[in-house]
């Protein structure tokens, strides 16, 4: 299929557009400056979406500052609501399939099990509300979509956990990284696969109502920031990368201008039943990620 995806240089763009042809599928991306999601032009939206003749659409654009966000919340909205709403609007005209991702940062946090598509939402933040209210944007302007939410996302693109980690180890012996949140780490790469596999199953059964609305969609299994800061290092080490002493450390003893959930843990049943995606385990992602950055910075020296 031909899939415009939203953004030019984001983790989960980068990733399809590497995984694109091995799944028989082309892939567009459309970005600034022909599509700016913080313009408030639906129609120039819709415009550069139109002009590369897509046969569904992946909205993976957004504002991801989380803690810039808290000062710049009018960017975030106008960026994760409106725009979203836009794009979906666009998909809705051009009559395909949409594939909108969102976060597991519309949860509140509370509680120890892992949360389902239709539990209460409650964002402790703004980057968490403005992805809540781009969700509600889409699923009422493109009723054939699917929206989904993962969480904690790393790749060798971008900025992400993972190349923090490996940066402030080349210069740090210890660092504290925060214990008592818990998610699930997911690889840009593995969204790419299930994205694709969830966009071709959209225009494969256009009737199907099973395949539309919100789902869950993370790596397997779970840990801590510091869990994961272990591991990152763990893999790291055993390639002769950089690693440092992880010390675990409490929220309060770390404090940003955005409050996070405690419990971000989510249960991905539901997509795996409907869709037949699964995401594998979050530590076999991981070393194939950490073996790629070890090359990345071989090859720079
Ligand atoms: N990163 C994470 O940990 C998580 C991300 N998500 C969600 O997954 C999706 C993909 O995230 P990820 O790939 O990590 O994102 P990145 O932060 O890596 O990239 C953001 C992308 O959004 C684009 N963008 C930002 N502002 C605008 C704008 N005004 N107009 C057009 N494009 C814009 C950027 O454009 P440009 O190419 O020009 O830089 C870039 O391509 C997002 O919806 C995000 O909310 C969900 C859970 C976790
Ligand atoms: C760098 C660093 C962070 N931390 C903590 C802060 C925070 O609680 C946690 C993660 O920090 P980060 O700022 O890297 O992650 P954050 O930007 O909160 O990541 C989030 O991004 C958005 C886009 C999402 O949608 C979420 O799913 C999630 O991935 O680790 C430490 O404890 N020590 C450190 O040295
Ligand atoms: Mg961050």
């Amino acid at each position: 299929m031909r899939i415009a995806v939203t953004g030019l240089a984001g983790q989960v763009v980068q990733s399809l557009v590497e995984r694109g042809p091995a799944a028989g599928h082309v892939i567009l991306p459309v970005g600034r400056p022909a599509l700016d999601l913080a313009g408030g032009d639906g129609a120039a939206i819709r415009a550069a979406l139109a002009a590369v003749r897509p046969e569904a659409i992946v909205s993976a654009a957004a504002y991801t500052a989380v803690d810039k966000a808290e000062s710049e919340p009018d960017l975030a909205f106008a960026v994760n609501a409106a725009g979203a709403g836009h794009v979906a609007q666009a998909a809705a005209a051009l009559g395909v399939p949409l594939v909108h991702l969102s976060t597991d940062y519309v949860f509140s946090g509370e509680g120890t099990r892992a949360w389902r598509e239709d539990d209460p939402t409650g964002p402790k933040g703004v980057y968490g509300a403005s992805k809540l209210a781009g969700e509600q944007a889409v699923l009422a302007a493109q009723p054939n979509s699917a929206v989904l939410r993962t969480a904690w996302v790393y790749s060798p693109f971008g900025a992400n956990f993972v190349k923090t980690m490996l940066r402030l180890a080349a210069s740090r012996d210890t660092l504290g990284v925060v214990a008592d949140q818990v998610g699930n780490p997911t690889s840009a790469l593995d969204i790419a696969d299930g994205v694709m596999q969830v966009a071709q199953n959209l225009a494969d059964r256009p009737t199907d109502e099973s395949l539309r609305g919100l789902f869950h969609m993370t790596g397997s299994g779970e840990t801590s920031w510091a869990g994961f800061a272990e591991a990152i290092f763990a893999a790291s080490a055993g390639l002769g990368g950089p690693s440092a002493q992880v010390h675990p450390i409490a929220t309060s003893d770390y404090p940003t201008p955005a409050a996070r959930p405690v419990n971000s843990r989510l249960d991905c049943a539901k997509l795996a039943a409907a869709h037949g995606v699964r995401l594998p385990d979050w530590r076999l992602s991981l070393a194939g990620v950490v073996a790629r950055l070890e090359r990345q910075q071989e090859e720079a020296r």
